[in-house]
C-alpha cells in the first residue's frame, strides 16, 4: 500500500483541489481503502469503497475516464448505486507508480452546477487530475528514497557501531560528521567535534593534506589512550570529499599481534604424552589448578616439558582465548630482560624505538606469561617482577603512568630455588609469590614406561614431517632406546628420534639410525646409569688429574667381577678411542698399566684403542 506512505500530502492535495474548484475530491488505495476526502467524504475515510464502484472500474482497468450520465458509464454496469446513485457526473483517474495502478483520485459532483463545470472542462480537468496524479505518485517516490536514506542511515550506524575500533568520519576541512560508540569510549564528546581536537597539529595537517590512504599512524588522546589509525579517503569521482578514521588502541593492536604471531600452537593435556603414575600425578594438579588464577610454579629438570605443562594450564583456563607470552629469563640478557618485560617509552634510552614499545607484561594482558628459567632471572629485576605481581600495574621504562594488567603468572626453573634463596641469589617473597602452586614434572628417566609411547609418537610425527614411512623399529634398537637415561629428557628422545627418522633408509628404524652414543651401549651392553657414573668419574679424574682409584668404580652389581672388569674396559676404551693416547688415558682410568689393559684387550678379544703410543 505505497498511498499509505502519503497520506497527509494525498489530503493536502484533496483539500487544494476543493478549495478551487469547489467539488468534492476523494483517493483511495489499491485496496479500494479511502485515504483521504472532502466534503462528505472525509467521514468514511479509512473505510472500503464498494469492489464495483467506478473507483474499482478504474483500479482495474487503470484508465481514465468521465462519467457524464450516472449509471450509463461501462464503470457503473456493475455498481450497487446504479439505479439510486447521487451523484451527476464523475472524473477518475488511476496513479501509477512504477507501471502500476496504485490508487484512484477521483472528482465528484453532487449538484447539477458541478456537473456542468465538468462536462465543460472536462478537458483540462482530467489533465489537471493526471498532474495531481503524478504529484502523489512523486510524493510516493519521495516518501520511498526518504525511507530508503533512513534505512541506509540506520545500517551504516549499525555497522559503524559494530566495528570494534574508534570511527570517525570527517569533511575536507577536518569537521567530524560522525562518530561511533567506542571512539566515545576512548575520548569526552567535546573531542569529536573536529580533528583538531583530537590529533595534535602536526598529524590533523598529514591527514588533511594526505590526498591518500594512510595507515598504522600512531596518536595519543592522552596518557593513557594511545593506539594505531588508519585513513580512507571518501571520494566522488575525483573528488575527496572527507576521509574516514580508525582508531585501533594500543591493546587492540597487542591483541591482533599476539593472535597472528604469539602462540600459534594449542596445547592440551593430552598432548602431553605419557600414563606413568608420576606423569599422571603432575598432568592432574595442573589440570586442578588450571581454572584459578593463582601462581604456578613448574619445577623439573631441562626438556621435561615444562613448557608444555604452561601452554596446557593455559589452554584449559579461561584466558584460552587471550595471549599466551613466553619468556625465557636465561636467554635474554640482562640489560635487555627488563625493557622485554616492562616495554618502554620513546625516548627512555639511546635507541629507545620511537613510539617506545610494550612489553611482555602488557602483551600478556588479560592472558598467561610464562616466565621459563625463572632461576636466572637478576635480583634487581626480581624486586621489580615481585612489585608488578603485588600491584597488578607495571610502570615502562622511562613511563610516568603506571599501566594497569591482569596477567596470570606460570613460572618454570629447573634449579632448586630454595638453595638459591638460601645462597642469596633468590628473593625469599618472591619465591614464596610465585611458590604459590608448585608442579614437579618427572624426569624421564623416572618414567621410563612412558618412553614407548614416546617413541611411537615421535617416530611417527618425524616420519611425517620428513616425508618417511617408518611403521616398525628393530628391537633391539627399541632396547636400547628404553634402557639409556636420558638426561636430556624428553628434549632429548624428541631429537635423537629425529636423527634416527633421518638416518632411516627404509621403513624400519633399526639400531645404527640410532646416533653413536646410543648404539655404544649397545656395543658394550653396559647400563645408561652405570655408563654415567663412569663417564662423570672420567671428568671429574681428567680434572683433578688424579688417578681414579679402583674402589670408586664399585658400581657394578649382580655382575661377575669379569664381566665388570669387561664392561669397565669397554667403556673406557669407547671414552677415549676419539683422543691421542687412547690406552694410556684409558689405563689410567682403569687404575691399570698399559701393558695390562693390552693384555685385557687381548683377553676379552676387544677392539684395540689408538696405538698411536704402542
Ligand atoms: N610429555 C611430553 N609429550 C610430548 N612431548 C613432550 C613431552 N615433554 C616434553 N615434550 C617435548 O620436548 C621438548 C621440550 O619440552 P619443553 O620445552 O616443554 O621442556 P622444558 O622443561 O620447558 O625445557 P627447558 O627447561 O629446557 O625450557 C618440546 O619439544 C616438547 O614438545
Amino acid at each position: 500500500m505505497k498511498l499509505d506512505k502519503v497520506i497527509q500530502n494525498a489530503q493536502m492535495i484533496c483539500d487544494a483541489i476543493a478549495s478551487v474548484i469547489d467539488i468534492d475530491v476523494t483517493i483511495v488505495d489499491e485496496t479500494l481503502m479511502r485515504i483521504a476526502g472532502t466534503g462528505r467524504y472525509q467521514e468514511s475515510i479509512g473505510e472500503n469503497v464498494s469492489d464495483h464502484s467506478a473507483f474499482s472500474y478504474a483500479i482495474k482497468t487503470g484508465s481514465e475516464f468521465i462519467i457524464e450520465n450516472p449509471g450509463d458509464h461501462l464503470a457503473c454496469k456493475m455498481c450497487d448505486c446504479k439505479n439510486k446513485c447521487s451523484e451527476h457526473a464523475e472524473v477518475c483517474c488511476p496513479i501509477k507508480w512504477e507501471n502500476e495502478t496504485i490508487g484512484v483520485i477521483g472528482l465528484i459532483a453532487f449538484e447539477k452546477t458541478q456537473r456542468d463545470h465538468i462536462i465543460e472542462n472536462q478537458k483540462n480537468l482530467l489533465q489537471f487530475l493526471n498532474r495531481m496524479a503524478e504529484l502523489i505518485a512523486s510524493k510516493v517516490n519521495e516518501q520511498e528514497a526518504v525511507e530508503e536514506m533512513a534505512l541506509l542511515a540506520k545500517e551504516l550506524e549499525i555497522v559503524v557501531d559494530a566495528i570494534d575500533s574508534g570511527f570517525i568520519a570527517i569533511r575536507n576541512d577536518g569537521k567530524v560528521i560522525r562518530a561511533n560508540h567506542k571512539i566515545l569510549k576512548m575520548v569526552d564528546k567535546e573531542r569529536l567535534e573536529s580533528l583538531s581536537d583530537l590529533l595534535d597539529p602536526k598529524e590533523v595537517e598529514i591527514v588533511l593534506n594526505a590526498k591518500r590512504a594512510l595507515s598504522n599512524r600512531s596518536y595519543r588522546f592522552n596518557a593513557e589512550e594511545r593506539g594505531l589509525y588508519d585513513v580512507s579517503l571518501i571520494q566522488i569521482g575525483a573528488e575527496i570529499k572527507g576521509y574516514v578514521i580508525t582508531f585501533r588502541t594500543i591493546e587492540d593492536v597487542i591483541n591482533t599481534v599476539n593472535e597472528v604471531l604469539l602462540d600459534v600452537v594449542t596445547t592440551r593435556f593430552e598432548h602431553i604424552i605419557g600414563h606413568s603414575d608420576a606423569l599422571c600425578q603432575a598432568k592432574a594438579m595442573a589440570g586442578k589448578v588450571a581454572g584459578s588464577t593463582s601462581t604456578v610454579l613448574i619445577l623439573g629438570e631441562s626438556g621435561t616439558g615444562k613448557e608444555l605443562f604452561a601452554r596446557a594450564i593455559h589452554q584449559a583456563s579461561q584466558r584460552q582465548k587471550k595471549p599466551f607470552v613466553a619468556v625465557n629469563c636465561a636467554a635474554i640478557p640482562e640489560q635487555l630482560l627488563e625493557s622485554e618485560l616492562f616495554g618502554y617509552e620513546e625516548g627512555a634510552f639511546t635507541g629507545a624505538k620511537k613510539g617506545g614499545k610494550p612489553g611482555k607484561f602488557q602483551l600478556a594482558n588479560k592472558g598467561t606469561l610464562f616466565l621459563d628459567e625463572i632461576g636466572d632471572m637478576p635480583l634487581h629485576l626480581q624486586a621489580k617482577l615481585l612489585r608488578v605481581l603485588q600491584e597488578n600495574q607495571v610502570e615502562r621504562l622511562g613511563g610516568k603512568t603506571p599501566i594497569a594488567i591482569d596477567v596470570r603468572i606460570i613460572a618454570a626453573t629447573n634449579q632448586d630455588l630454595e638453595l638459591k634463596v638460601d645462597e642469596g641469589a633468590f628473593r625469599k617473597d618472591l619465591y614464596y609469590r610465585l611458590n604459590v602452586i608448585p608442579i614437579t614434572v618427572p624426569p624421564l628417566r623416572n618414567r621410563k614406561e612412558d618412553i614407548p609411547e614416546l617413541v611411537w609418537t615421535m617416530v611417527r610425527r618425524a616420519s611425517q614431517k620428513l616425508g618417511k614411512s617408518i611403521g616398525s623399529i628393530e628391537e633391539t634398537c627399541f632396547d636400547h632406546l628404553n634402557r639409556y637415561d636420558w638426561p636430556g629428557n624428553v628434549r632429548e628422545l624428541e631429537n635423537t628420534i629425529e636423527y634416527a627418522v633421518n638416518m632411516c633408509d627404509d621403513h624400519t628404524l633399526r639400531m645404527q639410525c640410532l646416533p653413536k652414543k646410543l648404539q655404544k651401549k649397545h656395543d658394550g651392553e653396559m647400563s645408561d646409569v652405570i655408563q654415567h657414573r663412569i663417564e662423570s668419574k672420567v671428568e671429574q679424574l681428567e680434572f683433578e688429574e688424579a688417578p681414579l682409584k679402583a674402589s670408586q668404580k664399585t658400581v657394578f652389581e649382580f655382575e661377575t667381577l669379569a664381566e665388570l672388569e669387561k664392561r669397565s674396559i669397554i667403556a673406557a676404551l669407547e671414552y677415549y678411542r676419539p683422543y691421542k693416547k687412547s690406552a694410556e688415558k684409558a689405563a689410567k682410568v682403569l687404575g691399570i698399566s698399559r701393558a695390562k689393559l693390552y693384555r685385557k684387550i687381548a683377553e676379552y678379544k676387544l677392539n684395540e684403542a689408538n696405538d698411536d703410543e704402542k
